[in-house]
């Protein structure tokens, strides 16, 4: 940040800020954060190629692998490399909480509040061909979004994608994955299996998947409403899967051996730790403001919904697999108070030091071991995170 400015912020947003040690000059600096993208692996070898064709610079992050930053006025949608899939946008501090998630090959990752898809991009292209990711999110809109991005980025093979409640979520992953000669073996004689994912069935296939659909339990149709399955890749390992073989409820003692071997839970929140997003109030109106993000009610059902989604990633998590929850808001009333019910609640949840952090330019939170990014310190986007392993107890 090199310019503060003149930005009013209204009274009742100042006391809010003084209420959770925010400095309000993070909010009122007209020149905002730099612009970060993580370019593909693959990639990395054209960086002066994109810096001629955008003009500019890409920096590289030197404290995060494979991300650059570049000034925050560049519009990166309109550029080659962008439309080529070579890079996509996201804060340095998101990729961070990834990096916290220390996914090694082989993971079954589960991304409880996936859309629109930044960071389970990131861990798809982190996995590569081991592994698996299955994304989940409320909001089919913003799903569908982030089905758009994996196949731009061509990041699917392995990654399913769930519109449904992350708090009720119940499905283990697939650990079987088939290779791409047994992919249509796999749905020999098996009438209702899962063929590979196309985005328009055609016509006869679509009437047999209605009569399959009618012919099941109604525990499985309520299963298969709830978490409805909007994509597939083709090494998921849901290409011969039944419905029924998807949709199997897990039970506890699987869960321990059988669940994912790491969880992001990148919960819904106030969003008040996005400079950006809260520079737009100017244009929206202070008063929405008040609604959307200061309002005590609006909080307190946050909270709840932040603990739940917690807690039902964690149920999800199998024993020695770890847990990042991450939100960009930065009261203490999401972040650390979630983390200390959170604990109260479960005895086999253990907060973990994040080894990486050690080079990071952030801050503790208020409980060690928790992380803080805000635009002061680290030059990103405000971010808290928080890793948990889980015990055998
Ligand atoms: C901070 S955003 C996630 C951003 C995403 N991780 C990314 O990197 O692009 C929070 C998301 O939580 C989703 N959400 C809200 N309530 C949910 C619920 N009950 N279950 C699952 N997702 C939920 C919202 O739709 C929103 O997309």
């Amino acid at each position: 940040m090199e310019e503060s400015s003149r930005l009013p912020l209204p009274d009742a947003f100042l006391d809010f800020l003084l209420e959770n040690g925010l400095d309000p000059s993070m909010y009122t600096a007209r020149v905002s954060t730099p612009r970060y993208v993580r370019l593909k692996p693959s990639s990395e070898d054209f960086v002066e190629e994109i810096e001629d064709e955008m003009k500019c610079k890409l920096e590289k992050v030197g404290w995060l692998p494979g991300f650059y930053s570049l000034p925050p006025d560049i519009q990166i949608a309109s550029s080659r490399a962008y439309r080529e899939g070579k890079m996509y946008g996201i804060d340095a501090a998101s990729g961070a909480a990834v990096r916290a998630l220390d996914v090694s090959a082989g993971d079954h990752v589960l991304d409880l509040c996936a859309a629109p898809g930044a960071k389970l991009c990131m861990i798809a292209d982190i996995l590569g061909k081991s592994g698996s990711v299955t994304g989940v999110d409320v909001a089919s809109q913003r799903m569908a979004a982030c089905r758009t991005l994996l196949q731009k980025y061509a990041l699917g093979d392995r990654c399913r994608l769930f519109v449904a409640d992350g708090t009720t979520f119940a499905l283990l992953p697939v650990m079987f994955h088939s290779d791409s000669k047994s992919c249509e073996s796999a749905v020999e004689g098996k009438g209702d299996a899962f063929r590979e994912w196309t985005s328009r069935r055609p016509y006869k296939e679509r009437k047999k998947a209605t009569k399959a659909m009618k012919t099941i339990s109604s525990q499985l149709v309520r299963a298969t409403q709830n978490q409805q399955l909007i994509f597939y890749g083709r090494h998921s390992g849901v290409v011969g899967l039944t419905r029924s073989e998807l949709y199997q409820p897990a039970c506890d003692c699987e869960v321990s051996r059988r669940g994912y071997d790491k969880v992001l839970v990148d919960a819904e929140c106030t969003h008040d730790g996005s400079i950006r997003h809260i520079q737009k109030f100017e244009q929206w109106g202070w008063k929405t403001l008040q609604r959307r993000v200061l309002d005590a009610e609006r909080t307190d059902s946050l909270t709840a919904l932040q603990l739940r989604l917690l807690s039902n990633g964690f149920n999800l998590l199998k024993v020695g697999g770890s847990l990042v929850y991450s939100t960009c808001s930065l009261t203490v009333a999401q972040n650390e108070d979630v983390v200390e019910q959170f604990l109260k609640e479960h005895a086999s949840a253990e907060l973990r030091e994040v080894e990486d952090a050690k080079n990071w330019p952030c801050k503790s939170g208020r409980i060690p071991k928790t992380l803080r990014f805000d635009p002061l310190t680290s030059q990103t986007s405000g971010l808290f995170v928080a890793k948990f392993m889980k015990l055998a107890i």
